[in-house]
């Protein structure tokens, strides 16, 4: 084990590595600062990671490394704002693969762990989903082993597979809750309602799903699987709310691949049997999701158009968001029995001037209209599933904030004059 001040990158990687970050929460700060610091006098290195909260990654830093994604999330944006960031349009089931087929490149894993417990078993900490597919790709592995990082049940690393360990005791990320608006509660309350006692649920972390967390004190057994939790889950877990009882899988258990919150949410976190970090491979498969009853999935947009194609990615030439999970959980919701997938979104963006519901989405399709189940706004909830095209635009219309309402209709006219 070493220290973090005689991490000599240089006597480790080769020019024209590729590396691979634990993201999220789970992003090893320390290292991604030392690799910054000293990638130029490596040269050519480029660099893969999910998300990013951190903020270290800036236009700046594409001179030690070039940094690709699965999308703008977190703190990524100002990279694709300023042209620094290449997306990979990716499902996150696909990442790990993607990895272990040497499509995603790995030489060097740059992961953050727990300290070893008495078996000499590093916990992955905040962070599950493809970080066992990088140590296993990689020519070098190096680890920054943090003190401040709890043992989560779930992947372990062995110290065996550690080729550097880097000894810090610092903060590891912390993504606040988001700020709960007035729209944002409104359109909890409609996604809440198509939550039962019994529920399995999967939502990202932001202000709706916050929202939706504390609509559900008075429901019964809820489980969790999904990609992300954050603060919200832990309340409901002390609640007895969410008891994962009736889990066909898992039983007992909130299954997850990262934890995106506060201290709060890490120290109930550590060492705590109720949680399980695990890959994105399990987190997101398809076979293993295909298991649950009553799975409702959670998700958000940037636009719908009149047929229910959604886009989470891109506006226009700004790229905001991201693939993510949503087609592996969209499509998981909706084979579900008794489950079903939610697209959540503000019926307008930038203060009112634009329509989310739109006639021609600005950027590409995220899930497609075959694979689209409901859509919820501030207006209501239009379940588009199964529903022909001109019925999908009433629909949708009926959803759209009642500005856009006339406009919509006029272009839902040219669309279906046809009468599809
Ligand atoms: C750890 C993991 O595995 S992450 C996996 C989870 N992520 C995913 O599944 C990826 C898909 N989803 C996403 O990326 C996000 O949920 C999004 C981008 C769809 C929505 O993110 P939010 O932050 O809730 O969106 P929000 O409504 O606040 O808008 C974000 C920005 O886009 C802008 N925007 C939103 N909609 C539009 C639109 N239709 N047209 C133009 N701009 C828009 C907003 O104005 C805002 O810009 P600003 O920051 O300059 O004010």
């Amino acid at each position: 084990m070493i220290d973090a001040a005689a991490l000599d990158l240089s006597r480790i990687l080769r020019r024209g590595d590729r590396i691979v970050f634990g993201q999220a929460c789970g992003e090893p700060t320390t290292l991604v600062e030392a690799l910054i610091a000293q990638g130029q006098g490596i040269g050519d290195l480029s660099a893969f990671i999910a998300t990013s909260f951190s903020g270290l990654f800036t236009p700046e830093s594409a001179a030690s490394v070039a940094l690709s994604s699965m999308g703008a999330i977190g703190a990524l944006r100002s990279m694709t704002r300023a042209g620094k960031l290449a997306i990979i349009p990716v499902h996150v089931s696909q990442i790990g693969p993607l990895i272990t087929a040497d499509i995603i490149g790995c030489d060097v894993a740059m992961i953050q762990v727990s300290p070893a417990d008495a078996d000499g078993n590093h916990s992955c900490g905040l962070i599950g989903d493809y970080v066992r597919a990088a140590v296993e790709k990689a020519r070098v592995v190096i680890a920054e082993v943090n003190e401040a990082v709890p043992y989560t049940p779930g992947e372990l690393i062995p110290a065996s597979a550690i080729d550097v360990a880097v000894h810090v005791s610092r903060a590891p990320v912390e993504v606040a809750p988001a700020k709960i608006g007035e729209t944002d509660e409104i359109i909890a309350r409609h996604c809440a309602a198509y939550i039962g006692d019994g529920s399995v649920i999967q939502t990202g972390v932001g202000a709706v799903p916050d929202a939706i967390l504390r609509l559900l004190g008075d429901r019964k057994d809820l489980g969790v699987h999904s990609g992300m939790l954050g603060d919200g889950l832990v309340e409901l877990v002390e609640a007895g709310v969410i008891t994962n009882a009736r889990k066909e899988v898992d039983a007992g258990i909130s299954i997850n691949g990262a934890l995106i919150g506060t201290r709060r949410l890490y120290d109930w976190a550590d060492r705590n049997p109720a949680i399980r970090m695990c890959t994105t491979s399990y987190t997101h498969d398809a076979a293993v999701l295909g298991k649950l009853s009553r799975l409702v999935t959670i998700n958000s947009a940037l636009e719908v158009d009149l047929t229910g194609q959604v886009n989470a990615e891109q506006s226009g030439a700004a790229y905001l968001g991201g693939t993510g999970g949503q087609v592996d959980f969209v499509r998981a919701g909706a084979r579900s029995p008794g489950g079903r997938s939610i697209i959540a979104l503000s019926a307008t963006a930038k203060g009112g001037a634009i329509s989310k519901i739109v006639s021609a989405l600005s950027g590409p399709v995220t899930t497609a209209r075959s694979d689209v189940d409901v859509i919820v706004t501030e207006y209501g909830a239009a379940e588009l599933k199964g529903q022909m095209l001109a019925e999908r635009a009433r629909r949708l219309i009926a959803i759209a904030h009642p500005d856009f309402r006339e406009g919509l209709e006029r272009a839902a006219h040219d669309i279906f004059q046809r009468g599809f």
